[in-house]
């Protein structure tokens, strides 16, 4: 019998033959910490470890600030000049404030490479199985002990196949196609398993289509979302001038549950309020009054979301009844978006730009909703209260059913208006 994807990271990790359902003590390549979870981490850290403690290894520990950036109050700002002066004691890799979505700057800045083990302290880590790794979300107090040690223990996960197939409707894409899949499988569907994503439409995807996949793993429960490398793979990190890693495949034989998915005649799709597994075609909502409509956050930030949302807005004014925030996912999106003018249609079209942040995704810092207010957003959580009132609704979709959206004041399917 043969090995899936994860299974053969992990044994390569813990330096023995493992599969699923083993548990491994596994080497780690990569752990990213941010400004919300890095605080917690440095705590178990020194717990762990001793006061005076010096990290694993500083080369391989990154820590950017995202959640909470600039800083919106002043006991975020004490806690990033805390975090500045950690970083710089233990001559840790930090992004410091504005450059970006943690999740972003790990895979642009090649800090995610195929084959290998990474885990970050942020949910949405499983975004770099998009280049063939295996990617995890931990808790604080496991990065302590990362932190200290280098090393953490894993269940080997089993493996759920998503074969996606068929021919994608025009203004269909990966969002629509995750938001579909944890409709189907719930968001408990994939609890504790490896999700690979396969089939014809996923290998045609770019890799900005494919991380917006992978993100979204986690809302079905998964541990990773993984995506084998392909040529795709390789040109995304050729560009980014990565040339050394090594790619690690699956076999054919290798046990794993199948889901298929057949895309043909799909519309675009929108998680209905306060679930993100809440999931129906755009038609049963369409004519939905929107108040705010948010493009950003990890899931879709990037160069490539932001252009598919430009182009609904070119020359167009949006309703009078929306507040449009757009949010690119990092200071290089940003710069991409800037040079191609993409920004100027956005503020043209009545849209604020913000600097590169999670935004109102989380609702932490700005952007929020009001109670009995109705919110599209392009992120990847709809519970109550995720951005803003408790008595807000959230509704996700794609970049292009959002800026369609902005466009009418109301949920809008894209493929009515161009
Ligand atoms: C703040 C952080 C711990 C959290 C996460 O882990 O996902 C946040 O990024 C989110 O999206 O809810
Ligand atoms: S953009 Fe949203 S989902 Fe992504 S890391 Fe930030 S808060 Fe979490």
């Amino acid at each position: 019998m043969g090995k899936t994807i994860a299974e053969k990271i992990l044994s390569r990790a813990a330096g023995k033959d493992v599969k699923a359902g083993d548990y491994v003590l596994a080497d780690i390549d990569r752990a990213m910490v941010h400004d919300i979870t890095a605080p917690l981490a440095i705590k178990a850290f020194r717990e762990i470890a001793g006061e005076s403690a010096k990290v694993w290894d500083p080369s391989r520990i990154i820590m950017a600030f995202d959640h909470q950036v600039p800083a919106d109050s002043v006991t975020a700002a004490e806690t990033h000049k805390m975090l500045r002066k950690f970083a710089e004691e233990q001559n840790i890799l930090n992004y410091d404030v504005h450059e970006g979505i943690a999740h972003q700057i790990m895979v642009e800045k090649g800090h995610a490479k195929p084959g290998e083990l990474i885990v970050g302290a942020d949910s949405h880590t499983c975004m770099y199985g998009a280049l063939g790794c295996f990617a995890t979300g931990i808790g604080s107090t496991d990065m302590g002990f990362v932190f200290a040690t280098g090393k953490l223990w894993f269940r080997v996960p089993e493996t759920i196949r998503f074969e996606v197939n068929g021919k994608l409707e025009k203004h269909v894409y990966s969002k629509d196609i995750i938001l579909k899949l944890i409709g189907m499988v719930g968001s408990d569907g994939a609890n504790y398993k490896a999700c690979e994503y396969a089939g014809d439409v996923v290998r045609k995807m770019s890799m900005a289509q494919r991380l917006t996949m992978s993100n979204m793993a986690i809302e079905m429960g998964g541990k990773a979302g993984i995506i084998e490398p392909d040529d795709e793979t390789r040109k995304y990190l050729r560009a980014i001038g990565v040339e050394d890693f090594e790619e690690i495949h699956g076999d054919e034989d290798a046990e794993a549950k199948t889901v298929e998915l057949d895309v043909t005649g799909m519309e675009p799709q929108v998680a209905k309020p306060h679930r993100v597994d809440n999931v129906v075609g755009v038609s049963e909502v369409k004519g939905t009054k929107v108040d705010q409509v948010f493009i950003g956050s990890c899931t879709n930030g990037r160069y490539e979301d932001l252009k598919i949302a430009a182009e609904f807005l070119k020359g167009e004014k949006i309703a009078k009844n929306v507040r449009l925030i757009v949010i690119p996912a990092s200071r290089a999106e940003y710069r991409k978006a800037l040079k191609d003018g993409l920004i100027d249609i956005f503020v043209e079209a009545g849209g604020i730009v913000e600097f590169p942040c999670c935004g109102p995704c989380m609702g932490g810092s700005f952007g929020l909703i009001a109670s009995g207010e109705v919110s599209v957003s392009t992120s990847n959580r709809n519970f109550i209260g995720r951005q803003g009132s408790p008595e807000g609704k959230i509704y996700l979709v794609s970049p292009a059913t959002a800026a369609a959206t902005a466009l009418y004041g109301e949920i809008t399917d894209p493929r009515e208006v161009r």
